[in-house]
């Protein structure tokens, strides 16, 4: 049968680059088969969760011996890697003046520091640097923009970084030029060995500008030619609406909920001049899969700032099987949108999340997940699950940028805990009902 064949040769294919590839608790094979759930590498490695008291039934009966008298154990190894912190957001939007607060701040954190400026980088890297205690080291990348011509400048000044200044700086902090698409950026950490190996990725930082980001939201390109103002909310783990002091109330809530639309996984914060607690840039997690179940469960319903009254704008929809932020379906905010009264100027970046009761066929979502990603890497900017897989006493959680997935059983389910899968993207053209569809024909 030709699908059988396909999928033979899907699995081998992921089977075959993990294999070559092995990188720690990095699968290219989306679910791990039940007769190899735990890798290798983390047999010898069990890392505690911070004790969850809800769940501390678990380890009565079925769990591995306990390490260290914790109550929940885990194969995901801990990670003693330097963090690294992308701060992108379009030109203007506030870039510097938020990596100033953070180099100004008192955080004792030693902090280095990567920039990016197209043009005018004397200015800028002064700036900086004047106003600068904490910083370790300021390096420039200036031979142009991040995202195309000078990847390889980033890995070899990261790899600089760590071989001549490891043990003197606590974070790495990049601040790219205002019209990279943070992609590029975010793959450098997952393609290049030497660089997995010693900084992790910890989040994406996106300034917006509450003035004129609608503009820029709004505006059309050439047919496959990116909007870097959509790209860097998708990509975002974070998300700072800065300059709220020149605009009104309503263009703020409007530009929020549009927001919300393309990325529903980020935090939101509103801001003036950048302003923000430390720990809501710095040591975030994005990328980390101890974190998926924190950033799936919060999303959509946080936005942390002051301004109460816009907290249940999200809410109206209690049916938790199926959320689908896409302005093209959905026309109840449209007298909120001041700046776009016609949605042919949708770029299509939409957040879709599936949530849903009961276990995987195995088989059947390595498939799926598999076929997915194949077929549709190019679109799916971001992905986050936690699922129930049948055969698996763990639950499955897993992060994607891309064709870039990571995968690890993590800890055990409770006896009595509800065995519900819940998975989050963030992509061009997803269509909700259709990966629903995919995903429940996968469910026992
Ligand atoms: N009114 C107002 N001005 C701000 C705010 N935040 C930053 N600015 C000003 O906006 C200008 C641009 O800020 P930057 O921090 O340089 O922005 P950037 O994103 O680094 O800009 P590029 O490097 O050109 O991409 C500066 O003059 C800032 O002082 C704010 O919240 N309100």
């Amino acid at each position: 049968m030709a699908s059988f064949t396909f999928t033979a040769e899907v699995t081998s294919n992921f089977f075959g680059l993990a294999y070559r590839n092995p990188k720690p608790f990095t699968t290219l094979l989306p679910l791990l088969r039940t007769t190899t759930r735990r890798p290798t590498y983390s047999q010898s490695l069990t890392y505690s969760f911070r004790p969850r008291r809800r769940f501390s039934v678990a380890a009565t009966t079925t769990a591995p011996p306990q390490s260290d008298g914790s109550d929940v154990s885990t194969v995901i190894p801990p990670d003693n890697r330097i963090p690294a912190t992308i701060i992108t957001g379009f030109l203007g939007s506030g870039k510097t003046t938020l990596l100033n607060h953070i180099l100004t701040a008192e955080h004792g954190k030693r902090i280095a520091v990567i920039e990016n400026e197209f043009g005018e980088i004397d200015i800028d890297g002064s700036l900086v640097a004047s106003k600068t205690a904490g910083a370790e080291d300021i390096m420039m990348l200036n031979n142009g923009c991040l995202c195309c011509t000078v990847r390889g400048d980033l890995v070899r000044m990261i790899s600089e970084l760590v071989s001549t200044k490891k043990g003197r700086f606590d974070h790495i902090v990049i601040e790219t030029t205002g019209l990279a698409n943070p992609a590029p950026i975010i793959q450098t950490f997952y393609a290049e060995e030497n660089i997995f190996n010693e900084v992790k990725l910890d989040g994406v930082v996106t300034l917006v500008d509450a003035k004129h980001a609608g503009f820029h939201l709004d505006e059309v390109k050439p047919k496959g030619v990116v909007n870097e103002a959509v790209e860097q909310i998708a990509y975002a783990d974070r998300i700072i609406v800065n300059k709220t002091d020149l605009v009104g109330e309503p263009d703020i809530a409007s530009l929020v909920q549009r927001i919300k639309k393309i990325n529903s996984l980020a935090h939101l914060k509103r801001t003036e001049y950048g302003k923000v607690n430390l720990d809501y840039v710095l040591g975030i997690g994005g990328f980390d899969l101890e974190r998926i179940e924190n950033a799936i469960n919060d999303e959509g319903s946080k936005e942390n700032h002051d301004h109460s009254h816009d907290h249940d704008h999200e809410h109206h929809d209690h049916d938790h099987h199926h959320h689908h932020h896409d302005n093209s379906h959905d026309h109840k905010h449209d007298h909120h949108d001041h700046h776009s009264h016609d949605h042919t100027h949708d770029p299509g970046v939409s957040s879709v999340s599936i949530v849903c009761e009961g276990s995987l066929d195995l088989e059947k979502a390595n498939i799926w997940l598999g076929t997915l990603l194949l077929d549709r890497s190019e679109d799916i900017y971001r992905m986050k699950g936690l699922l129930s897989v049948q055969g698996m006493d763990e639950r499955f959680v897993f992060q994607g940028v891309h064709d870039i997935f990571q995968g690890s059983p993590e800890r055990l389910w409770g006896p009595d805990e509800p065995r519900i899968n819940k998975i989050v993207f963030i992509g061009k053209n997803l269509d909700a009902k259709e990966l629903e569809k995919g995903f429940k024909a996968c469910l026992l």
